[in-house]
């Protein structure tokens, strides 16, 4: 099915501070957004209205999918969502981590699923340590699978390489091609290396 994203004068404030106004983006199915912008400029928020996490002061985001129009709340079975923010529980394993994730959002996946899951995103033989034994990395690979546990039309990347190496940056460029037949990529980046995924560039602060 089709996802389209549509955003149309959206405005963000915490209390009296503006970090943005009047953002509008018009995202198609197999699209990448690259947004992009000085420390503070408003990158992890605007990723946190389309994600529903936070309401925009002004303006409106929509997502249509299947002949139907969704408000960010109401789309949260269609997001996946990879952030340096994003808590696992470090005293379960990865697979255990999955499993929980699994069944939070109602849907079943078996082991096999699961761990070829975790091969895909670099932990090939690692389903079964606790998250409090996984590097920074490690960490930020499974994100990933927790982020594709559902096969989401819609993937939100903040800052998607973060304390990864180049074998895990190559996971994330595989992630985010395959991602262009299935749906949409939005990544919050500083990082001048990810201009390239961009089909559409939104620059903030100016
Ligand atoms: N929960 C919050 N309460 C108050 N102000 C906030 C909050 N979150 C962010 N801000 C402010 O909003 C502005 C934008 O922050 P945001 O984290 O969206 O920027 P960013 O572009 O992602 O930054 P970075 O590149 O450092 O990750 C900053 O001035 C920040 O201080």
């Amino acid at each position: 099915m089709a996802l389209q994203l549509h955003v149309e004068a959206v405005a963000a404030s915490y209390g009296a501070r503006v970090v943005f106004t009047d953002v509008s983006v018009e995202l198609k199915h197999g699209e990448t957004l690259v947004v992009s912008g000085a420390n503070g400029s408003g990158k992890s928020t605007f990723l946190r209205l389309l994600a529903g996490l936070q309401r925009p002061e002004r303006g409106g985001i929509a997502y249509g999918y299947g002949g139907q129009t969704y408000g960010p709340r109401e789309a949260l079975s269609l997001i996946g969502w990879v952030a340096p923010d994003l808590m696992l529980y470090r005293e379960l394993s990865a697979l255990e981590n999955l499993r929980f994730f699994a069944a939070v959002r109602g849907i079943t996946r078996s082991d096999a699923e699961l761990l070829a899951l975790l091969e895909r995103v670099g932990l090939p033989g690692r389903g079964h340590d606790r998250l409090a034994a996984y590097s920074s990395g490690m960490t930020q690979r499974l994100r990933y699978a927790y982020a594709l546990l559902h096969q989401p039309p819609v993937l939100l990347l903040d800052e998607p390489t973060v304390t990864l190496d180049e074998r895990g940056s190559a996971v994330v460029a595989s992630i985010i091609a395959a991602q262009r037949e299935h749906g949409i990529s939005v990544i919050a980046t500083n990082d001048p290396r990810e201009l390239r995924y961009a089909d559409l560039l939104l620059q903030l602060g100016g």
